[in-house]
């Protein structure tokens, strides 16, 4: 229940919204009784006027049932539109709100999680939160003032009769919401990780469809999620199945107070306490006051629901982020010299160190590259300095300040990257270049295109900068790929470079054309170049050698090629030749 708590305290910006919504409930509810019971007694004392032949006034009967005829059409209209655009601007104000946590959480924070599942938390469980509200705020409030309302009114003519109701009213509103959600609350609470595992599991076999083929599973992956499929299923029809009993317990209620309030009500007109119409009157009355408890069973049962889906929300929201931003305003340094100092990182404790003493100078301008084995490091020294993750032990210094007194949007502003990962987003190739400088122009654009080389490919496109690149980018060649995110590099004009890797995967002749790209890039700034390709390494003024998380050497080509066997070793693999 202390979710319930949270998401209350999420709604108090729409509290103005949610009070307007529930009092037009109320009032279409008043209106509703109001209406049948006023129409039953108008009808039944039009009736016996005419058979005694007395004269009636039938003005202000039928004035109040037009009113409430309006009112009640105008109040449904007007809860509709005010509960809704309360649980719109909810939602709308929740997505941005998980965003917002889920943003310092990337990469370190999310790298468990599985892009199905945080989709349907981003989607489907926000959107089970708009249940609260609607489903279980507002009827249960409209519940307890419209049921009370009534009994009391039913007092004035009868305690008896009053009980009566109190007590058909307890049963349908509170009793029967109540079994249906013990009932159903484990199939309530399921069906929200099933249909999460379900997105996952899609979400996963369409993104290795290739796989899945050549390798002749798909027919296995399909019955996965058919499984999921299934239990969900099962779960729903659960669910409906208690909704439908919950239904019929309430009609029934319902029936039973009518019954037993004719019980009360018959002898009280035979005595001549009460009129005729009165009676059809009180009827009526009980049946329609029965309306404000009716959706209270599927309101609990979607507690569970809910409150599942708040968990899962809360979770990513409580998740501490690897790195935190200093509350200081970043140092402003003058020059961008680099400084590690015994440096170490591990990704878990129950890891090894991915780094260990890793002491290192870079001077601005300079440009430095790193090699070493798979799983050296290489990669981990791009995650510290990005403030992806932190450093548990040494320090890292740049401008003369440690890294940690930099917000990290600060520090990236001052770093471009160039990865073989560069994510390119299913849009126009102009907007994937704006994402690095929003407010380039288009001869910025153009100038940035030329120096990756790009600008001979995007003439040649019909749609030119307009071309959309399709899903990460599928619908570019690799080497392409990269010239936009050398492209995207030069637009953010920043002065230190970090080429992670940029020519890995592509054929050698690409590479070699994707390099003198990059040495335009490289001009005039700091660079970090991250390669197994020795033949880019005669254009860099050092090189550090990286062996299991230590740094073992450092210097240029020809010195480390004498003197450090690991150097000598990886270079006599390659068969490498440096440029
Ligand atoms: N996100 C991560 N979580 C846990 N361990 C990681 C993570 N990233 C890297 N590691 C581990 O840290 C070590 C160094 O990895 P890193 O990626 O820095 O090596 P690399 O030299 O860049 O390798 P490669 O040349 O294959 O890209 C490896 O043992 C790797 O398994």
């Amino acid at each position: 229940m202390r979710e319930l708590a949270r998401l209350l305290r999420l709604m108090r910006p729409y509290a103005g919204w949610m009070v307007l919504g529930l009092l037009a409930a109320l009032v279409t509810l008043v209106a509703n009784v109001g209406l049948l019971a006023v129409s039953g007694w108008f009808i039944a004392a039009m009736a016996a006027a005419g058979a005694s032949g007395t004269p009636i006034n039938y003005y202000t009967p039928a004035a109040l049932i037009r009113a409430f005829a309006i009112l009640r059409t105008g109040g449904r209209y007007v809860e509709r539109l005010v509960t809704h655009e309360a649980t719109l601007r909810l939602l709308a104000r929740l997505r941005v709100w998980l965003f917002e946590h889920l943003e310092p959480l990337a990469p370190a924070g999310l790298q468990d999680a599985r892009s199905g599942d945080l989709l349907s938390r981003i989607g489907a469980d926000i959107d089970a939160l708009d249940r609260l509200y609607l489903r279980l705020l507002v009827p249960l409030l409209v519940a307890v003032v419209g049921g009370t309302a009534a009994v009391v009114f039913l007092a004035f003519y009868d305690w008896g009769l009053a009980l009566v109701a109190l007590a058909g009213l307890l049963v349908a509103g509170a009793f029967v919401p109540w079994l249906v959600g013990r009932l159903g609350a484990e199939a309530a609470a399921r069906q929200v990780t099933t249909a999460a595992e379900l997105r996952t599991a899609v979400v996963d076999g369409l993104q290795g469809m290739a796989e899945l083929a050549i390798y002749g599973r798909a027919e296995a992956q399909a019955q996965a999620v058919d499984r999921l499929s299934v239990a969900w299923i099962a779960d729903q029809r659960r669910l409906a199945g208690l909704d439908g009993l919950s239904l019929a317990a309430v009609g029934l209620a319902a029936n039973l107070t009518l019954w037993g309030g004719l019980l009360i009500v018959i002898p009280l007109v035979g005595s001549g306490q009460l009129a005729g119409p009165e009676l059809v009157m009180i009827a009526l009355f009980l049946l329609a006051c029965f309306e404000a408890v009716a959706p209270l069973p599927a309101a609990f049962q979607s507690l569970a629901t809910t409150l599942t889906a708040a968990r899962r929300l809360f979770a990513i929201v409580d998740a501490q982020p690897a790195v935190v931003d200093p509350q200081t305003a970043s140092p402003e340094p003058e020059r961008l010299d680099l400084i590690f100092d015994e440096v170490a990182l591990r990704y878990a404790p129950e890891r090894p160190w991915a780094l260990h003493g890793v002491s290192f100078r870079v001077e601005p301008g300079e440009r430095v590259a790193v090699v070493g084995a798979t799983g050296s490091g290489k990669s981990s020294l791009v995650n510290l300095l990005l403030r992806f993750w932190d450093y548990q032990a040494g320090s890292i210094r740049l401008g003369g300040h440690e890294l940690r007194r930099y917000r990290a949007a600060d520090l990236r502003r001052r770093i471009a990257v160039v990865s073989q990962h560069a994510h390119l987003f299913h849009t126009s190739i102009r907007d994937n270049l704006l994402l690095a400088n929003p407010n380039a122009t288009d001869e910025a654009l153009q100038r940035a295109c030329s120096v990756a080389q790009l600008d001979a490919f995007i003439a040649s496109l019909p749609e030119g900068w307009d071309t959309l690149v399709g899903e990460a980018g599928i619908g570019l060649s690799g080497g392409q790929a990269r010239r936009l995110a050398i492209a995207r590099a030069v637009l953010r004009d920043a002065p230190i470079l970090i080429l992670d890797e940029p020519t890995e995967g592509l054929d050698s002749t690409t590479a070699h054309d994707l390099m003198t790209a990059i040495h335009r890039l490289m001009a005039g700034r700091t660079v970090l170049l991250i390669t197994h390709r020795f033949a880019d390494l005669g254009a860099m003024d050092r090189i550090l050698v990286l062996d299991r998380g230590r740094l073992v050497d450092q210097g240029r080509h020809e010195e480390l090629i004498g003197r450090c066997e690991g150097y000598w070793e990886m270079f006599e693999r390659v068969g490498g030749t440096v440029g």
